[in-house]
């Protein structure tokens, strides 16, 4: 519902100076990919590298979103589809406060993606297409959620009875099976670096 009488009040102090004293370019790295495709291991590993070197990020996950900010929010392609915008806007709240910000949501539908790029400037949202096949994340099944979803005590499960659109363009897109963590943080890492995101 707009509301006519709300006002937009500018800021004294802007995204570029709230950055500046970072060191740093704010951006949103969006994970994407299955679940078990390793999102949350990933963004959590460049975290820790990020934070050594002194960076500010902070990073969003399923558990702390879906526990508070979305709690209530369940499976169907609607409540996904609202899921997603919730964290684009609080993302974007993060990036105008100058942080590196990390999202580690499925995050299924290309049309939410696109939306979240479109909400914040150009270059400041980076898409990490984690591409892992599903075989690779069944087998894996950390919480054995992909056993119950076989199973039918789960419905609407991403790969199994709901779809995953894949990026079409991703900036960065990793094949997370037959490559070690490391590696992946250190390819991740060298796309900040080269693409100026990181000042010292
Ligand atoms: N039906 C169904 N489909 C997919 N995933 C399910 C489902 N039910 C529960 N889970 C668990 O919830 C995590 C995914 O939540 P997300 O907020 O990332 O999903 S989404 O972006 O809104 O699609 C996901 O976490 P990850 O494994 O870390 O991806 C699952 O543990
Ligand atoms: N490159 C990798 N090689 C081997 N195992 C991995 C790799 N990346 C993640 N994993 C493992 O895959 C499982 C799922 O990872 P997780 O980060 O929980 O995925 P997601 O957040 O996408 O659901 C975990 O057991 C994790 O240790």
């Amino acid at each position: 519902m707009l509301n006519e009488n709300i006002v937009f009040h500018p800021h004294h102090v802007n995204k570029e100076e709230r950055a500046a004293i970072k060191d740093q370019k704010p951006c949103i790295l969006w994970f994407t990919g299955l679940s078990g495709s390793g999102k949350s291991t990933i963004a959590n590993a460049v975290e820790s590298v990020l934070h050594k070197r002194g960076k500010h990020t902070y990073l969003l996950d399923g558990d702390n979103i879906r526990m508070g900010l979305n709690k209530g929010l369940g499976f169907s392609d609607e409540d996904r589809i609202e899921n997603i915008r919730r964290i684009g806007e609080v993302a974007k709240l993060f990036v105008d406060a100058g942080m590196i910000v990390l999202t580690a949501f499925i995050s299924p539908f290309r049309n939410e993606r696109d939306m979240v790029r479109s909400l914040v400037e150009k270059g400041e949202f980076i898409e990490v297409f984690i591409d892992t096949p599903l075989e690779v994340c069944e087998q894996r099944d950390p919480k054995g959620l992909y056993k119950k979803a076989r199973q039918g005590e789960i419905q609407n499960f991403t790969g199994i009875d709901s779809p995953y659109e894949a990026p079409l363009k991703p900036e960065i897109a990793i094949k997370n099976d037959k490559i070690s963590v490391e590696e992946v943080v250190r390819q991740i890492i060298d796309h900040l670096e080269t693409k100026g995101y990181l000042y010292a």
